[in-house]
């Protein structure tokens, strides 16, 4: 297989550009998503198992930049990062960054419903700068490429790209939570919209913890309509796959620099001021959402409820400096700033500070050796997307001794079940977990360590990003081989070949959702005058039957296609007409059921707003295609349970159709009724189309030979599928017309 390339698109890159004094220098970034993704980057370099070998970084240089620097920032990038900046003017950047990714979207994600902010001008934003990253990938990529979009500053690119490139495999990883629906909804219906409709423009969307993604697919069914079978969805014919990627570290990265000698040199310097006390660590990004007050509220109650525990523990607390520019972040560094002051204040001694407070970054082996040396890691955000730092410490302890307090709504909680779990917003409970942390037993300790490790060592930042990777080349295989079911142009033309060579014609057209689309009840559903003509002109041919085979009732098909000489079948095969012949039923059967069961059905349409039921000779249908599409299901479900209790060894079927669910007597199905039509004469053609679950019993019983079709892009026993009602008429035109020309 020939080598592809791997463009990575997310908002920071590795490095960020500052200005020191009027220098420009480049400085690593901080935060989660940077380091895992260059974990796995250098990895790609030294493995045998993948054929991406060469990648490209595309993102934001973290600082406007003047046009004379740009040129040598560029070629800084690409040298030394393998990356490609993407310049944003200032004032643009200040309204998307600052403004809706981390005063809209940050809060809202993040549970913080009230820090949210609406503001037309910064979605603008939003929109502009996703379109500045499309035009800059864009400029870089080829069909042949992988490209693989990060995170919540991204996520109408999807789209975009497709736009322009509309095979190229695209992935999107969310690094934040994705939220419930109930709060997801509250952005204004165009955004929501936009946001998912973006990211369906993805091959493969990928979220941490199994609850991120079904809340996504969630706000898809909602919000766009668009139903899902295991994460699966079809979005304008195309198959999209949504799934659980929950990202790990490097863990080798740490659990082997703890033996270096840069840690140990830091190890030593540290422990020259600490070896007298338990050291509980704690690192965040300056961030409300790392629950850093929680804490320290959590801290100061450990402190007043264990004075045994008095100058003989120390908080040692890491703020790394983040999003400074939101008043948001300055407020919660004042708060921060403040409670440190006063918990120092209130405990300390002249030869204790119970909190040694660090705001600034720190470097690589500084952090290791802090993870390493610490007795406890006390970690209690009120939601993370997953929280790396956790997984570090867990890494650091090369002994296996050490004790993780970690906040359940962190999307690491859901791997690391051996730490101490606690709920970020119960000091009490914060409070308790120190205290037994500093003074669990070493066997637990290790026994809890060890499970952990053996976990995050296999399921590494690599096995992430290659499972990812992996699921997005089997989406891609997937859409192929359903591409060739599709009704192509190359199909169409063997159907017609097949059609115009034939000596006798068979066509069973199925009604609604097949020739006509869905009307909100069905009454409304009446055949335009195109519809008319196209079936009369097919009919007139001489070598052609043609049936229309319907889960209608006789009078209304007899209503509106009444005056066309073809075949019918009514109520899904309870009534047969030929043409020029009079209505008759498949078979004897009695209709007498329907006083019983009709109550229950109608206890359904007042339990579900919106659901109503249509009452056919021999047959009762509850349709719910209006109504709220989870309450609807759910009621579906119940009461297809309950008929079948109540149907058990009687003549009368339960069927589950396209948002209905229907009763008609056992024994009669669309099959059945084709093999009537089919018994009159010797067909060497056969073309049957419908849309529904019940069409499947029609293409099940024709002989292999025929021309089967399923309108709507879902698995199926028919040889091919349409996207809609609109290819069955073009199809229908097309053959048609290739008769009276051929002959
Ligand atoms: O780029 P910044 O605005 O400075 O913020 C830093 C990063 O913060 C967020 O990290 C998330 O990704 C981590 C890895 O998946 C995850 O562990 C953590 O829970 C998330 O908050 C943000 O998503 C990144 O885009 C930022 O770069
Ligand atoms: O001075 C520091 C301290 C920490 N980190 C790293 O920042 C990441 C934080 O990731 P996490 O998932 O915990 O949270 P995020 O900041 O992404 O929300 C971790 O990999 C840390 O090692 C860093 O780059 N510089
Ligand atoms: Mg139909």
């Amino acid at each position: 297989m020939a080598d592809a390339r791997l463009i990575i698109a997310s908002n920071r890159l590795p490095f960020t550009v500052v200005d020191s004094n009027g220098r420009l220098e480049l400085k690593a970034s901080a935060g989660g998503l940077v380091t895992g993704l260059s974990a796995y980057l250098d990895s790609l370099q030294h493995s045998a198992f993948t054929n991406l070998v060469e990648y490209v970084w595309l993102g934001w240089p973290g600082a406007s930049i003047d046009d004379e620097h740009k040129d040598g920032i560029k070629e800084v990038a690409a040298t030394r990062f393998n990356a490609y900046p993407v310049f944003v003017q200032e004032e643009t950047m200040e309204a998307f960054y600052h403004g809706f990714c981390n005063k809209t979207i940050w809060p809202l994600f993040h549970y913080f419903p009230s820090y949210v902010v609406y503001e037309s001008e910064s979605w603008e934003s939003y929109r502009e700068v996703n379109q500045y990253f499309c035009d800059a990938i864009m400029e870089v990529l080829r069909p042949s490429d992988i490209l693989w979009i990060h995170d919540y500053h991204l996520m109408l690119l999807p789209r975009m790209i497709r736009q322009s490139m509309p095979d190229v495999p695209i992935g999107f990883f969310l690094h934040i939570p994705f939220p419930s629906f109930e709060l997801f909804r509250l952005l204004p219906k165009k955004w929501a919209a936009g946001i998912l409709e973006g990211l369906l423009g993805a091959d493969l969307i990928g979220f941490h913890t199994h609850d991120y993604t079904q809340y996504f697919l969630r706000s898809v069914l909602r919000i766009l309509g668009i139903e899902a079978n295991m994460g699966q969805m079809f979005v304008d014919g195309r198959m999209v796959q949504a799934d659980t990627f929950p990202m790990g570290i490097d863990f080798h990265r740490f659990n082997d620099a703890v033996v270096s000698k840069e840690t140990e040199m830091e190890r030593e310097r540290l422990k020259n001021t600490l070896s007298d006390f338990k050291t509980i660590i704690s690192v965040d990004r300056l961030d409300y959402s790392k629950g850093v007050l929680n804490r320290l509220e959590g801290f100061e109650l450990f402190l007043k409820d264990n004075p045994q525990w008095h100058k003989k523990v120390v908080l040692l607390l890491v703020i790394v400096p983040s999003r400074i520019g939101v008043d948001r972040y300055q407020t919660i560094k004042t708060q921060i700033d403040q409670m440190v002051g006063n918990i120092n204040g209130r405990f300390g001694t002249f030869n204790w500070m119970p909190i040694i407070y660090k705001y600034g970054h720190v470097p690589f082996h500084q952090l290791v050796a802090l993870y390493n040396m610490s007795d406890v890691a006390l970690i209690t955000p009120l939601r993370d997307g997953m929280n790396l730092v956790s997984k570090e410490y867990v890494a650091s302890r090369k002994d296996a001794t050490g004790v993780l307090i970690l906040s359940e709504l962190a999307g690491a909680s859901k791997e690391l079940v051996e730490a101490v779990l606690i709920n970020p917003n119960d000091r009490g409970e914060i409070a308790i977990a120190i205290k037994n942390a500093l003074e669990m037993p070493l066997e637990e300790q290790k026994s809890r360590i060890e499970k952990m490790q053996s976990r995050l060592k296999k399921y590494d930042v690599v096995k992430w990003a290659t499972d990812f990777i992996d699921e997005l080349k089997d989406v891609k295989e997937g859409q192929s081989r359903f591409r060739t079911r599709m009704l192509s142009d190359v199909v169409r033309r063997k159907i017609i070949d097949d059609f115009v060579g034939a000596n006798r014609c068979m066509i069973f057209l199925d009604y609604d959702g097949t020739l006509v689309p869905f009307a909100d009840s069905p009454e409304k559903a009446v055949p335009s005058n195109e519809v008319l003509d196209l079936l009369k002109d097919l009919s007139e041919i001489p070598e052609v039957d043609l049936v229309i085979i319907s889960g209608r009732d006789r009078d209304t098909l007899q209503k509106w296609l009444g005056n066309l000489n073809v075949g019918f079948v009514a109520e899904h095969g309870v009534w047969l007409k030929e043409k020029g012949k009079e209505w008759q039923l498949l078979k004897p059967m009695s209709a007498e059921w329907k006083n019983k069961l009709k109550p229950l059905l109608l206890r359904y349409v007042d339990k579900v707003p919106g659901s109503f039921l249509e009452e056919k000779e021999y047959s009762l249908s509850w349709h719910y295609r209006k109504c709220d599409p989870e309450q609807a299901v759910d009621a579906a479900k119940e009461l297809t349970d309950l008929l079948l209790q109540v149907v058990a060894n009687t003549e009368v079927q339960v069927i589950q159709g396209h948002k209905l669910i229907e009763l008609r007597p056992s024994g009669i199905d669309k099959g059945k009724a084709a093999l009537h039509f089919l018994s009159r004469a010797d067909y060497d053609f056969i073309l049957a189309i419908g849309d529904d679950r019940t069409d499947e019993d029609l293409f099940k019983e024709l002989p292999s030979h025929a021309w089967t079709v399923r309108v709507g892009i879902v698995t199926s026993m028919a040889k091919l599928n349409a996207v809609s009602y609109r290819d069955v008429r073009s199809l229908l035109k097309e053959l048609k017309n290739c008769t009276r020309g051929e002959r």
